[in-house]
């Protein structure tokens, strides 16, 4: 079993009987989201709320029923994966273009518990370029904006067209190379005019499974 799935896996044990389960993007919660359907087809009864169209349809793909985020009063868990963390659960979210609705989700989720492989624990955050998602009107100039800022951006492309979010914005991939001030560079992003929100999560992980080799290490608060 490699890293992603035994930490994706062992997650799945936090979820119980009745909950609403924040169920996060990328290829770690992916056997997250397997093993929960299996559970559920073993009787567990939960409803998901899925960070992305893409989590949505793997979700009922695979029998797992879900709810809109509008329909419920909180989400008691939400399980997603990180593309950097550090011993402070800081985390750089938005490889996968998901980071928007991940945040949303995750600010409305009592618990939020992060899987990842052993190659995203790190002790400065940066080298994984931050994502940032902008809106469309004026993107070349949010991006100059953020390119003063002190990084490399560049704006993110899938086969050859520009890679659009379930929100129906871009993302610019800022190359930091190293982010030691994480608040203050949120708060920065995030007040440019244009941003509408950037890949790293503050305060919202109190636990990390972490896939190290064949074993599982956690990270706490
Ligand atoms: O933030 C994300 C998607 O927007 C993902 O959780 C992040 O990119 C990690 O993905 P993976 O588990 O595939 O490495």
């Amino acid at each position: 079993m490699n890293e992603k799935q035994l930490a994706g896996e062992k997650a799945a044990s936090y979820v119980q009987d009745g909950m609403v389960v924040g169920l996060g993007t990328g290829s770690t919660v992916y056997w997250t989201i397997l093993k929960i359907a299996e559970m559920v087809q073993n009787g567990l009864s939960i409803t998901g709320v899925p960070t992305s169209k893409e989590t949505e349809k793997l979700a009922l793909e695979h029998g797992i029923p879900l709810i809109a985020l509008e329909e419920v009063s909180s989400i008691d868990l939400t399980i997603d994966g990180a593309d950097e963390l550090n011993d402070e659960l800081t985390l750089i979210k938005g490889g996968g273009g998901a980071l928007l609705r991940e945040k949303i989700i995750a600010y409305h989720s009592t618990h939020m518990i992060v899987v990842a492989d052993s190659s995203k624990v790190v002790s400065d955050l940066g080298t994984f370029p931050l994502p940032v998602e902008v809106v469309p009107f004026g993107y070349q100039k949010t991006l100059d904006v953020l390119q003063d800022m002190g990084c490399e951006p560049s704006i993110r492309s899938k086969n050859d067209s520009l890679f659009i979010t379930d929100n129906g914005n871009y993302i610019v991939d800022c190359a930091f190379r190293s982010i030691p001030y994480p608040s203050t560079l949120h708060e920065r992003i995030n007040q440019i005019p244009g941003v509408v929100d950037n890949g790293l999560f503050i305060g919202y992980a109190e636990k990390a499974i972490i896939g190290n080799g064949s074993t599982i290490t956690f990270l706490e608060k």
